[in-house]
């Protein structure tokens, strides 16, 4: 009797009923890439990850560490480590998380080309052993490098996806509940576009217990807004300009959203989260440019990013992002 308690506190705890059988790739082992994998392993996401990177040492060091920290979880784990890409084979999920830190005085451009050439050197191994994964960017700008991935490796665009602006969405649903006194989960509505300076808050979208904000406060986010709910969005901005802020580095926030992503792949039950995909030919967008929607995920992907009804506004912010994601891709060489 107390046993069967004791299995049951074990699901109960880790939130799940069985332990998938599933393989998955994280390529760059450094603080976001550790991040995430320890998100996929405390979460039960896989039972066999392979860490991939340059550095030999830290990746034998980062795998003993990784293998010791689970040892009191239940079930068995596999962690393998390689730089040829060979131990990645059949993958499910495959993380990008390789990259540079940004260097001082060092522009945004300039460190989006580190980062793809970083990308590029390792695709082709990844795609040769993993042709039919579904890719998951968190690499920095995590848009563009997935508009890259999708370029340069012709996979389906529905398994190319940026870990995009699901975090921001996260931080603006937290931000709103903090001022209206209720709890996150009570607040409904998405952060869209860019991840990063351009990102775009769906102000029009926005519901707490149902009620929709701009019922209630006709002015919400606007100019004319005497609460200042645009604080709300600079806050979400600030956040993801950490990244690029010389000497310093985030990581949990993007592991623990890059572990929401791929777990709601693994469910299958139809999440919505508001990750990166190319949306050429959705919302009046031409150009072959990846930006976050809300969008259903599926075991293999995205099924569908949703077409929102913006305001004039949004619209237009949705635009800029997409202008200046483009201008950013004319600029990299790939
Ligand atoms: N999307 C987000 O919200 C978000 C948040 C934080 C950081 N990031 C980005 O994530 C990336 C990683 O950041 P970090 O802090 O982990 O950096 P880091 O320097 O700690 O780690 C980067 C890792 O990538 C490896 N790497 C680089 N080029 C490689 C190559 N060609 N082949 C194999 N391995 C290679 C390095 O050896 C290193 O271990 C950066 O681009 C960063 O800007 C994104």
């Amino acid at each position: 009797m107390l046993l069967a308690t004791q299995r049951v506190s074990a699901k109960m705890l880790h939130g799940r009923r069985t332990k998938p059988n599933t393989k998955i790739t994280v390529a760059g082992a450094g603080s976001v890439g550790l991040a995430c994998s320890a998100f996929l392993i405390d979460r039960q996401l896989t039972n066999h990850l392979v860490l991939m990177d340059r550095r030999d040492k830290w990746l034998e060091a980062s795998a003993v560490d990784l293998q010791a920290a689970t040892k009191g979880l239940s079930g068995s784990l596999k962690v393998e480590i390689c730089s040829d890409g060979a131990k990645t084979k059949n993958s499910k999920y495959v993380v990008i998380a390789a990259g540079e830190r940004a260097q001082p005085g060092q522009s945004r451009l300039q460190l989006a080309q580190a980062t793809a050439n970083a990308v590029k050197q390792l695709l082709p191994k990844l795609l040769h052993y993993n042709p039919r994964a579904t890719y998951v960017v968190a690499s920095s700008p995590a848009d563009l490098m997935t508009w890259l991935l999708q370029e340069l490796s012709g996979l389906p665009k529905e398994r190319c996806i940026s870990a995009g602006c699901h975090l921001d969405s996260i931080l603006f649903r937290y931000l709103i509940a903090q001022r209206m006194g209720v709890a996150a989960s009570a607040v409904n509505g998405f952060i869209i576009g860019e991840h990063g300076n351009c990102c775009v808050p769906v102000w029009s979208g926005v519901s707490v217990g149902g009620i929709s904000l701009q019922r209630l406060m006709p002015e919400v986010g606007s100019e004319h807004d005497k609460e200042q709910w645009q604080t709300v969005h600079r806050q979400v901005q600030r956040m993801a300009n950490q990244v690029a802020r010389d000497e310093t580095y985030t990581n949990w926030g993007i592991g623990i959203s890059v572990s929401d992503i791929i777990g709601a792949m693994q469910q299958n039950l139809g999440h919505v989260l508001s990750v990166g995909g190319n949306i050429q030919g959705l919302m009046g967008i031409t150009d072959s440019v990846v930006l976050s929607l809300p969008s259903v995920l599926g075991a293999n992907g995205i099924k569908q990013m949703i077409e929102l009804p913006l305001s004039e506004l949004e619209m237009s912010l949705l635009e800029q992002s997409a202008e200046s994601l483009v201008k950013t891709q004319q600029q990299i060489q790939l």
